[in-house]
C-alpha cells in the first residue's frame, strides 16, 4: 500500500507521536526526518509530545512554583480577581463557573493574556476587541506576573519555531503567517487546577472541545486525565511524559489548510477523589484582526474541507473564533458584560 503522507512517528494509541524539535538543528537529514514525523503527526493525529524544545527544567520550575503559590492563596485573594468583573474575560474562574460542550467543567483557573490596555469597540467595530484588556494579578503574589509573562514570551518563541517547521514540513512557505503574529499577536495562558472529582458523577474536568488558534503547548503534571479523540472516534489517554509539552493544532490551522491539518477534539477526565491535577496550556494565537488566508501548499488539492459543524462554526477572522468560545465557556461574564452579543435562546 502506498501512502504519500508519512505515517505518524508512533502509530500506537498508547502514546502520542514524539517530536524532537532539536532535530531541526542537527543537519539536513535529521531535519528532513523531523519534517516527515511532524507532517505525519499533524495530519494523522493533530496531537503530539514535543521534546527538544529548549525550555529548561529551571524555567518550568519557576512557573510551577508561582502557579502552586497562586492556588494556595486564600480563596478571597483568588476571588478578588474573579473574571466576572472583567469584560475582557481575564482573571480567575472559580470551580464550576466554566462550561464546555454544554456542561459544567470541574476546574478553577487564572486566564492571562498579552498585557495591553482595554480596547472598547466603538459602534461598528468588531466585538472581539473586548478580548483585549488588562490582566488581573494577585496583590499578595507579585512574582506571578513576571513568571506568567516570561512564560508567554518563552513559549511564544518555541511555538513560532515549531509553526515554521510544521509549515515547511507540509511544503508551505515557513513565514506565510508571520504577519499575523508579531507585536500584536494575542497569546493566552491558563493556570489550571482540577480539584478532583465533582459529586455529579460526570467526571468532566473539561468537556470535549477544540482550541481556537494555531497551536497549543500544554504542560501537564504526572496525574494524567487528558484524553484525545483518535481516528477510531474514541478518546484515548495522553500519558504524561516528563519534560515534554503536549502540542495540539487549533481551529485556525484547520481553516488555513482546508481540513488537511485538523483541530482535534480533546477533554480532561477529573482526577479520582480529592486528587489535584495542575496544567498550564499556552495558546499561540495571532492578532485578533488576523484574517487567515488559505495556505498555499502542495497537498491543498487533497484537503477534505474544514469541519462543518453548525454548533461550532470556524471563523477565519481570529477574533470572532475566540469570542465565540469565550462567550460559550464563561456565561457569567457574557451575561454581565456582553448580553447584546448573546443570541436569543
Ligand atoms: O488541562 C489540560 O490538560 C487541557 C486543558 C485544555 O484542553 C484547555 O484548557 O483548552
Ligand atoms: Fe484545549
Amino acid at each position: 500500500m502506498t501512502n504519500t503522507v508519512p505515517a505518524a512517528a508512533n502509530p500506537s494509541y498508547d502514546q502520542l507521536p514524539i517530536i524532537d524539535l532539536s532535530d531541526a538543528d542537527r543537519g539536513p537529514e535529521a531535519r528532513a526526518r523531523l519534517h516527515d514525523r511532524l507532517h505525519g503527526a499533524a495530519h494523522d493525529v493533530g496531537f503530539f509530545q514535543l521534546v527538544g524544545h529548549g525550555v529548561t527544567a529551571a524555567e518550568t520550575d519557576a512557573l510551577l512554583a508561582a502557579m502552586h503559590a497562586f492556588f494556595r492563596l486564600p480563596e478571597a485573594d483568588r476571588l478578588a480577581l474573579d473574571n466576572v468583573g472583567s469584560p475582557h474575560f481575564r482573571g480567575y474562574t472559580r470551580t464550576g463557573d466554566e462550561r464546555t460542550a454544554g456542561a459544567r467543567d470541574w476546574r478553577d483557573q487564572l486566564d492571562i493574556g498579552a498585557e495591553r490596555p482595554a480596547r472598547i469597540p466603538a459602534p461598528g467595530e468588531p466585538a472581539y476587541w473586548w478580548l483585549q484588556g488588562p490582566n488581573q494579578w494577585p496583590a499578595a503574589l507579585p512574582e506571578l506576573r513576571a513568571a506568567a509573562l516570561t512564560w508567554i514570551d518563552r513559549l511564544g518563541a518555541v511555538a513560532d519555531r515549531l509553526l515554521r517547521e510544521l509549515l515547511t514540513a507540509i511544503g508551505a512557505p515557513a513565514d506565510f503567517y508571520a504577519p499575523v503574529f508579531g507585536a500584536h499577536a494575542h497569546p493566552h495562558l491558563k493556570l489550571v487546577r482540577y480539584p478532583g472529582s465533582a459529586d455529579d458523577g460526570t467526571g468532566q474536568g473539561v468537556g470535549a472541545h477544540k482550541d481556537y488558534g494555531f497551536l497549543t503547548l500544554l504542560l501537564q503534571d504526572r496525574i494524567g486525565g487528558l484524553e484525545v479523540q483518535r481516528a477510531d472516534g474514541r478518546f484515548h489517554p495522553v500519558p504524561p511524559l516528563p519534560g515534554a509539552f503536549v502540542v495540539n493544532l487549533g481551529e485556525l490551522l484547520e481553516v488555513a489548510t482546508d481540513g488537511y491539518l485538523r483541530a482535534t477534539n480533546h477533554r480532561v477526565v477529573s482526577p479520582p477523589g480529592a486528587t489535584e491535577r495542575f496544567s498550564v496550556p499556552f495558546f499561540y494565537n495571532p492578532r485578533l484582526d488576523a484574517r487567515i488566508e488559505p495556505l498555499p501548499f502542495p497537498y491543498a488539492s487533497t484537503a477534505p474541507g474544514a469541519t462543518d459543524d453548525p454548533g461550532n462554526p470556524l471563523f477565519a477572522e481570529y477574533g470572532y473564533n475566540e469570542l465565540k468560545g469565550k462567550l460559550r465557556a464563561h456565561p457569567l461574564v457574557a451575561e454581565r458584560h456582553h448580553a447584546e452579543l448573546l443570541s436569543p435562546a
